[in-house]
């Protein structure tokens, strides 16, 4: 199969697809690997340890979107490349369609095999391909809620942990998944008092088995966080099922309610985020204030720590596009229920429910595009 490896283009994005010793795996395994000039640069990647991995180094994007059966990305594909994208080909990245109609119905227009990674299920039914940037989005978002709670970055002026005397800062972590438990252990470290919660009761269970003492595991109800958030002086936002919009759980009245200066940090902000007043940011402009109160909504917070997040997503993603590279899509999808899940689109049809029910768009089971495709 001929890969694309393409630079990402999204405001300070500096990861990327694919670690040459990832495309040295590819090549080895009977694949052509084109890669974008000076696509591993902000990870530390130089074009030369690409070519002596194996791959070509190609100079304009398009010419890879012209060639490549599969192009990998970190993001979303924008608006500049939605023309260059060709019937039937397959785009492997993030997508979070359920964040964007114009997305999903430029990708339906353009007819691509759009196969996500954050929908990819395993065996255990956890989320391979996203649960390595969700430990890193998690551990950062304790970070950041740590520096914009610094009065110099418009927040409250208190200390995560405090000291010894004093009281340390509350934080409500609202989600205890993959984002929530590693936000809720940075937190902790840093000595914050915190909540963490979520909905399923097997899940709070193991919480409460493995966290600090100083983290409350609890069942998630509106009336919870209406009793907590006016405590709060950060609230994490981490919740997802996956593929569908996120639930909205603090509305704009419940600001009002909140300390000034106290910080949001919407991470769930990739599929549309769970807080009534988030909108999207980037690294390079991550917070606005709304009725006194910061809110952080970077949607690829990873991008900012790309030596970690490049080699933890090719860790990751490798044996799938392996796996796709050598059977098809098709054949990945019919042998591997989990990869089935993570096709999102295909054939112009949307056949992840999420994505279809969140613009209330027709949703077509990968079962019925499968038998089209086979008799085609
Ligand atoms: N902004 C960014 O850069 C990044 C964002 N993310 C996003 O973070 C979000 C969380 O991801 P993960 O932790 O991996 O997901 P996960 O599936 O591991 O955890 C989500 C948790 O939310 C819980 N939940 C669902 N509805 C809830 C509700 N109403 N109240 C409380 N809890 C609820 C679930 O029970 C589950 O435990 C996703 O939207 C993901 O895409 C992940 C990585 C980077
Ligand atoms: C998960 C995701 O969207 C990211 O790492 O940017
Ligand atoms: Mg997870």
């Amino acid at each position: 199969m001929i890969i694309g490896v393409l630079k990402e283009i999204k405001a300070e994005e500096n990861r990327v697809s694919m670690t040459p010793s990832g495309v040295e795996v590819l090549v080895h395994s009977g694949h052509r690997v084109l890669v974008e000039q000076g696509a591993g640069v902000g990870s530390d990647f130089d074009d030369a340890q690409y070519a002596h991995a194996g791959a070509e180094l190609v100079s304009i994007p398009a010419a890879i979107y012209a060639q490549a059966e599969m192009v990998m990305h970190v993001k979303e594909p924008l608006p500049p490349e939605y023309e260059l994208i060709r019937e039937g080909q397959v785009l492997f990245t993030y997508f979070h369609f359920a964040a964007s109609e114009e997305l999903t119905r430029a990708m339906l227009a353009r007819r691509a095999v759009c196969i996500a990674y954050e929908t990819i299920t395993d065996q255990q039914g956890a989320l391979p391909l996203l649960t390595p940037m969700s430990e890193i989005a998690g551990r950062m978002a304790a970070q950041e809620a740590a520096k914009y709670l610094e009065r110099g970055q418009g927040g409250r002026g208190i200390l995560m942990g405090g000291v010894p005397g004093v009281t340390p800062a509350t934080v409500l972590v609202l989600g205890g998944g993959t984002v929530g438990a590693e936000a809720a252990r940075v937190a902790c470290g840093l000595g914050a008092m915190v909540f963490l919660l979520d909905t399923s009761l097997p899940r709070l269970r193991h919480l409460a088995e493995i966290m600090p003492k100083n983290c409350i595991p609890l069942m998630s109800s509106p009336a919870t966080i209406r009793e907590l958030a006016p405590k709060a002086d950060a609230i994490i936002g981490a919740v997802l099922v996956p593929g569908a919009k996120a639930p909205r759980l603090i509305s704009r009245d419940l600001l009002a309610s909140m300390k000034k200066g106290a910080v949001l940090v919407d991470v769930a902000i990739d599929q549309g985020g769970c807080f009534e007043t988030s909108r999207p940011t980037t690294h390079d402009q991550p917070v606005f204030e709304i009725d006194g109160i910061l809110h952080y909504c970077v949607a690829n917070m990873p991008g900012a720590v790309p030596l970690t997040s490049t080699l933890a997503l090719t860790n990751a993603t490798l044996p799938y596009a392996l796996t796709l590279a050598k059977k098809g899509w098709q054949r990945a999808a019919l042998d591997d229920a989990g990869i089935g899940r993570g096709i999102n689109m295909a054939a112009g049809r949307i056949t992840c429910q999420g994505v279809a029910e969140a613009f209330g768009l027709p949703h077509c089971p990968l079962e019925t595009v499968l038998g089209r495709e086979r008799t085609v």
